[in-house]
C-alpha cells in the first residue's frame, strides 16, 4: 500500500524510451539504500511525454507492473521542455517537486540528496555543475557546449545568484511554485524563469554540486532556436526584474539628449545683436 506522497520527481521526455527504465530503477534502487534521507514509498516519479510514439508508454506500464510508483502523461497537443516541466509540478502530489533530464546526465544516485534538501526555508534546490568548487562539468563535453553555457550564465547574473541557473536539475517546493506569475514556457530555462518570477531569495536556495553526465542514448533537443529563446526569455526577465531601473534610464537618456540638442541648437545658432533703434515702426 502507498503511503503519502511527499516527493515527485518530474522527468520531460521526448523520445526517451530506451532511457526509462534504467533512470526509474536507478532512482528507487538509490532511495531504497539503507542511508537515503528520503523514504522510496513516499516517492512518486512523473513522465511528460510529447506524444513521442517510441515505446515510453510501454516501458512506462511494464515498470509500474513490477511495483514502480511511476506514471506518464503523454501530451498531444503541446511541445516543449518547459512547458512539460510545468505540467508535471501542477500534477505532482508531492510538496518537494524535483525536475531532471531522462537521458541520466542527472546521475540518478543524486536524487534522494536533491529531495532531502528542500525544506520550508529551503524552497529551491539547484544542481549545479559549478558550485562547492566541484568543477563538474564531465571532461569529456564538447567544448562548444561549454562555451555556450558559460556565455548563457554570464547573461543571468543580474538575475540571480544561483551559481547555475541553467541547470536541467532542480527542485521547488510546491508553494514557492504557487506564487510564480506569467511563467514563459518557451524554451528550456524553466529553472532561471521559476528562480526570478517565484521570487526565491538567494538564501532560500540550496546548491548540490554533481557531474553533469554524457548522454549514451537518444539526442540533445538543443538547437539554435533553443538558444533564441533564451535570449528573448532574458529580455524579458530584465524587464520584469528591473522595469522601473530601465524605465527610469530611458527617461533620464531621453532628457539627457533633450537637454543636449538644445545646447547644440542654441550654440550653433548665428548670434543675433538687435540694437533698438528707437524710431517708428513701419506697416
Ligand atoms: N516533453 C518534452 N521533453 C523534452 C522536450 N525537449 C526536450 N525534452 C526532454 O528534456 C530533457 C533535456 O533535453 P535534452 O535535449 O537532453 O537537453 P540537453 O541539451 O542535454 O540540455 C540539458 O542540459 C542543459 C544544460 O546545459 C539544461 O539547461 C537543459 O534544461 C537540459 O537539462 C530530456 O529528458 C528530453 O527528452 C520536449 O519538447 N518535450
Amino acid at each position: 500500500m502507498l503511503g503519502t506522497i511527499d516527493y515527485s520527481v518530474i522527468v520531460p521526455a521526448y523520445k526517451e524510451a530506451s532511457n526509462l527504465r534504467p533512470l526509474v530503477t536507478r532512482i528507487f534502487s538509490s532511495l531504497n539504500r539503507i542511508d537515503s534521507p528520503v523514504p522510496a514509498g513516499q516517492v512518486e516519479i512523473i513522465v511528460v511525454d510529447d506524444n513521442s510514439r517510441d515505446g515510453s508508454v510501454e516501458v512506462v506500464q511494464a515498470l509500474q507492473q513490477e511495483g514502480f510508483n511511476v506514471r506518464i502523461i503523454v501530451r498531444t497537443t503541446e511541445r516543449g521542455l518547459s512547458s512539460a516541466v510545468v505540467r508535471g509540478f501542477q500534477e505532482a502530489q508531492g510538496d518537494n517537486m524535483l525536475c531532471m533530464d531522462a537521458d541520466l546526465q542527472h546521475p540518478p544516485e543524486y536524487v534522494p540528496q536533491m529531495l532531502a534538501a528542500m525544506s520550508p526555508s529551503k524552497l529551491f534546490v539547484l544542481g549545479t555543475r559549478y558550485g562547492g568548487g566541484a568543477g563538474a562539468i564531465d571532461e569529456g563535453w564538447p567544448l562548444h557546449r561549454r562555451i555556450i553555457s558559460s556565455g548563457a550564465r554570464l547573461l543571468a547574473l543580474p538575475l540571480t545568484s544561483a551559481s547555475d541557473p541553467m541547470s536541467g536539475f532542480f527542485g521547488i517546493r510546491k508553494e514557492a511554485f504557487l506564487k510564480a506569475r506569467n511563467l514563459n514556457t518557451n524554451g528550456f530555462k524553466i529553472a532561471l524563469e521559476l528562480l526570478v518570477k517565484a521570487q526565491v531569495h538567494s538564501n532560500a536556495i540550496a546548491e548540490v554540486p554533481f557531474a553533469f553526465g554524457l548522454r549514451t542514448a537518444g539526442e540533445s533537443k538543443l538547437d539554435s532556436k533553443v538558444m533564441r529563446l533564451y535570449i528573448e526569455q532574458l529580455l524579458e526577465l530584465y524587464w520584469y526584474t528591473y522595469n522601473g531601473l530601465i524605465a527610469f534610464a530611458v527617461l533620464l537618456f531621453l532628457v539627457l539628449v533633450f537637454v543636449l540638442w538644445r545646447y547644440l541648437t542654441a550654440s550653433s545658432e548665428p548670434m543675433v545683436t538687435t540694437a533698438v533703434q528707437g524710431g517708428h515702426h513701419g506697416q
